[in-house]
């Protein structure tokens, strides 16, 4: 079974960076139609419904705030039948929790992006169940229609990576910016730091993603013996410093999505 049309249920940031990246892949804006009680405007060629709208899905993108699902639920399930497939961005809440609440969903996935699939570079995480081989390969190819495809075996993974992947641009844009920030403090120009440090970091990433080098690896290309950068990674490796940091940053992300899948009546 295909998974041609697709009910878009919350049009905030996420699903609309994600209906952007399809659109500029060229997907086609007549496979997706929007729901949402208060929008007056839709993408040109996408459907908008105000109201729950009384035909077939082959699938609904789930896109609301996790803490929506109990107040949502009821009224969607009915359009989640045996032959439409629930695709899920909600953070925390696991594919059992998902099945408790919409138990006749043909199949359930989850697709964890981030907002870089507006430029179709979203690492995107999937996790399913109940799928067929045509669905897997229909959501793979979505996923990569606005980056890559990286589905778990072990869901029980999948906040650690929401954290690393979903959350990560939150950290990546607050290190600009404290990057950013740090420069001004000593003196340059704030618009120049921000410049500067957001084009660096674009640099870095693309030549992290080319270069057979490990990133570890990269870092001691950069720092010549005896030199500047060495002396600015020594303050960051003092007493293992950022890696600590980090650590501590990815485990309270991941642990927050058990807690909302709590507070959503996901578990027991
Ligand atoms: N932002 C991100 O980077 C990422 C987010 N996610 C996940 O995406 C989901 C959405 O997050 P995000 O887009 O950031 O949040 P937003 O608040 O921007 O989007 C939520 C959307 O749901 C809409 N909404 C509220 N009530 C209803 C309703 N009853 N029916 C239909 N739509 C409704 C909101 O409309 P209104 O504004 O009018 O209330 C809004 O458009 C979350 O579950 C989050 O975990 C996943 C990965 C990354
Ligand atoms: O902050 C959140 O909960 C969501 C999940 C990943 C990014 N944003």
């Amino acid at each position: 079974m295909a998974l041609d049309k697709i009910l878009i249920v919350g049009f905030g940031k996420m699903a609309q960076a994600m209906v952007e990246g399809w659109l500029a892949s060229g997907i086609s804006p007549d496979r997706f139609a929007i729901y949402h009680p208060r929008r007056s405007e839709a993408p040109a060629g996408i459907a908008l419904h105000n109201e729950w709208p009384d035909e077939h899905f082959d699938a609904v993108l789930l896109a609301v705030k996790p803490q929506m699902l109990g107040e949502l639920a009821p009224q969607l399930e009915p359009l989640i039948g045996p032959d439409t497939v629930l695709v899920s961005v909600l953070a925390g809440i696991d594919l059992a929790g998902l099945r408790r609440v919409f138990p006749r969903a043909g199949g359930i996935a989850r697709f964890m992006p981030n907002l870089a699939v507006a430029l179709r570079k979203s690492p995107n995480a999937l996790a399913a169940t109940g799928l067929d081989d045509a669905q897997r390969e229909e959501l793979t190819r979505l996923a990569e229609a606005v980056g890559s495809a990286e589905w778990l075996d072990d869901e029980s993974q999948f906040n650690l990576v929401t954290a690393l992947a979903g959350s990560g641009p939150g950290f990546v844009f607050r290190f600009i910016d404290a990057l950013a920030g740090g420069a001004a403090d000593m003196g340059l120009d704030r618009a120049q730091a921000d410049r500067l440090a957001t084009a660096m970091v674009e640099g870095a990433s693309a030549l992290a993603g080319a270069s057979e080098h490990s990133a570890a690896e990269l870092a001691a290309r950069v720092a010549s013996k005896g030199g500047m950068t060495q002396k600015g990674l020594d303050v960051l490796d003092d007493g293992a410093a950022l890696q600590e940091l980090l650590r501590e940053c990815l485990r309270a992300a991941r642990d927050r999505g058990a807690e909302m899948a709590e507070m959503a009546g996901d578990k027991g």
